[in-house]
Parts: structure tokens; sequence; C-alpha cells
């Protein structure tokens, strides 16, 4: 549904030199910015796709051009079948009704009621009243604001101005929808209440929906694939389940350990060593999913494996349909036993790495 191939996108700061007078005539000169740098990326029919990364690694900038309101410097945007790079203005325009867009401060007519607001897409088409009524109403009962209809924006609380806005990014019926930080603004409770209308509409409107956040938790709770952007590039892709169990590049880690808060304690951090050495036993970061979880397999490997287990930080967290754990723990034994332990977590289906090495107090 979505294909971008290539995408680059640079942005040209100009030099600017100091006015003031008596302030030296230095000037700042002219910069360039990769904002993406050939990015790749495919989310199909129905899916919700996550895009996350840290402020400033390009996300909004990725999510702009997916509708060209950010043309980009190279390569191409696909949407449902359509080039949009090689179209004429007026067709853009077209194409433009098949992608609504959110937005985290909703932006809303503050001078037109919820009613007005919705229609108005569908206005500028240049629709009858009474088919407009026909595609508003039904929208509203969706979002559920058919109450709301002749309130103004500044009656609104905040969740049912975002409600507002994706009844407005629906009225043309689009086959895409572009979220942008769409939950940032608001609190946990709400945003709850509006992942679940995303959920509902990716579900009943086969809607294909791309977001960007930088929230571990709303792509946990709505998207079905994540891509993590960094400094411009898509450097990791991959099912949310797997993202949450073994998530392959560090930045991914990273996100995973802030979110989850599991880190090793700082004083182990500490001793952490990257070799093992003589006198050392390994610390170890497990995750498993599925069968793993309910296994008594921490009690299997200390008798199989003739190892001692300290568990540090442990963690059960559901992602959609799956159950994840997660534990960092010591294996306590002789290099040949805790090699073998891990050897044996291993072909159980555990993700296993070993985040250093610490000395035995014994
Ligand atoms: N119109 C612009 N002109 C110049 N530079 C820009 C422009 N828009 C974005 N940038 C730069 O491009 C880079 C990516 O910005 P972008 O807004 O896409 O990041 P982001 O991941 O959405 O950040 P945030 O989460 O803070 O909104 C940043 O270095 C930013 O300063």
């Amino acid at each position: 549904m979505i294909t971008l191939r290539n995408v680059s996108k640079t942005y040209h700061l100009a030099s600017s030199r100091s006015r003031l007078p008596f302030v030296s005539r230095s000037s700042t000169p002219a910069r360039t910015i990769e904002a993406l740098k050939n990015v790749d990326l495919h989310v199909p029919g129905g899916e919700i796709h996550g895009v996350i990364g840290l402020s400033g690694a390009g996300k909004s900038t990725l999510i702009r051009c997916v509708n060209l309101l950010e043309r980009p410097t190279s390569g191409s945007v696909e949407v449902d079948g359509q080039e949009l790079t090689q179209l004429t203005a007026a067709e853009l325009n077209q194409a433009r009704h098949r992608i609504g867009m959110i937005f985290q401060h909703f932006n809303l007519l503050t001078t037109r009621n919820v009613y007005d607001n919705v229609a108005l897409p569908l206005e500028l088409m240049g629709m009858k009243r009474s088919t407009i009524r026909e595609r508003v109403l039904p929208l509203l009962e969706l979002t559920g604001l058919a109450d709301k209809a002749r309130q103004y924006p500044a009656q609104l609380s905040g969740g049912q101005k975002q409600r507002v806005a994706i009844a407005r990014a629906l009225a043309s019926e689009p086959r895409v929808l572009l979220c942008d930080e769409a939950t940032s603004a608001l609190d946990p409770q709400t945003t709850g209440s509006i992942l679940a209308l995303l959920r509902e509409i990716n579900h009943k409107l086969g809607l294909t929906i791309l977001l960007i956040t930088h929230e571990m938790e709303v792509v946990k709770s709505i998207c079905h694939r994540v891509s993590l952007i960094s400094d411009g590039e898509l450097v990791e892709e991959a099912e949310v389940g797997d993202f949450f169990t073994t998530p392959s590049t560090r930045l991914g880690r990273e996100f995973l350990n802030d979110f989850l808060q599991l880190e090793p304690p700082k004083a182990l951090v500490e001793r952490l060593e990257e070799a093992p050495g003589e006198h050392t036993h390994p610390v170890v970061r497990l995750a498993f999913s599925g069968d793993a979880v309910s296994t008594p397999l921490i009690s299997r490997l200390a008798r199989e494996c003739e190892v001692d287990v300290s568990i540090l930080q442990a963690k059960v967290e559901s992602i959609q349909e799956r159950t994840l754990g997660l534990m960092i723990a010591e294996l306590l034994g002789s290099p040949e036993q805790t090699r073998r332990a891990i050897d044996y977590l291993e072909t159980h289906d555990l993700h296993v790495e070993v985040l250093g090495h610490v000395q035995r107090d014994d």
C-alpha cells in the first residue's frame, strides 16, 4: 500500500550574517541537513506500521514525505499503486484524498463546530450538502462524537479534539491514515482510548495506518510492525513481538530497556567486564516467549547444567497476543558449566545476550 524506495531528503540552510551594529561580521556558513538517507519502507495494505526514533531522527520528515507535504530530494513514493512524485499538482491533490492525516495538535478550525470541521474536506471536494451529511453522521458515530456535533473545538477535551481530527481525516474515505505523534499531547488514559479507536478503524475499515512516535507504549499497543529510525536512516524493521524480545540494534535495545526499565543494577554494571576472565561468571539478558514463558526452565537449567542462577531483574509483558518474559541473571558456576547453561537456554528457544562478566566473590 505504501512503498518508499531510496527516499532521501536534504534541507539546505542558507548562511546568515549578523545585522546588528558592533557585532563582528562573522556569519553562520550554509549548511545541509540530511534528514532522510536512502529510506526503503514497505507497508502492506491493512497493516499498522510504527516508525519510532529519538527526537530529530527524521520521523516527521519521513511521514510528511508519504503525502508529499515534504517533497523528497530523491527517491520514489508509491501509495495505493500510484507514484506520487510524478503527479501534477492537480493529480496530487486528488491522490491526497486517499491519504488521511492526523497531527499531534489536532489542527482543527476553531471557528467551525465539530460537524463542520469533519465536513470541511468534503465541501472542498465540492460535494452536495446531503451527500456530506450522509458521510459525516456515521463518522461522528464511529468516533463517539454523535452528541458533540454542534460544539466548538474550545469546548472539547484533547481526546475529543483528536476524535474530530480522525473523523475529518476519514471523511474522504482514504486508504491510508498517517498519524504524526497523534497521542503525544494526550494523557495515558486518553492515549489508550485514541489508540483503541485507531485499532477499531484499522479492523473495521481495513485502513492501512502509518504512525510515527517516540513512545514504545504506542508501538506495543497497536502496531503490527515497527521500523526504527536513527539519524535519517531506517536501521531496523521487525514484527512487533520480535522487536520487543530481540531488537537487533543497540538503539533498539536502548529503547526496549528504557521502556521495560530492565537494566542490571548500577553497582553491577560498574563491575562488568567485556571479556571473561579466569574467575568471572556471565551476566545474561534472557528473552523468551510462547511456551518458554510457562516452562520452569530456570529450575531445569539449575538441575541439568549444575549452575546457580541469581535473578537480578525479571518481567513478563503482554505484547498484543504474545506473552514475553525478560530477565537479567547471573549464571554461577565453572566456565564449562555456564557455557553449557547458555547452550541449554539457546536450544530451548530463549534469546540469550551476554551483557558482560563479573568477578566471582568466592
Ligand atoms: N524545514 C526544515 N528545514 C531545515 N531542517 C529541517 C526541517 N525540518 C526538519 N529539519 C531537520 O531534519 C532533521 C529531522 O527532523 P524531523 O523533524 O524529521 O525529526 P523528528 O524525528 O520528527 O524529530 P521530533 O521527534 O523532535 O519531532 C532534524 O535535524 C531537523 O532539524
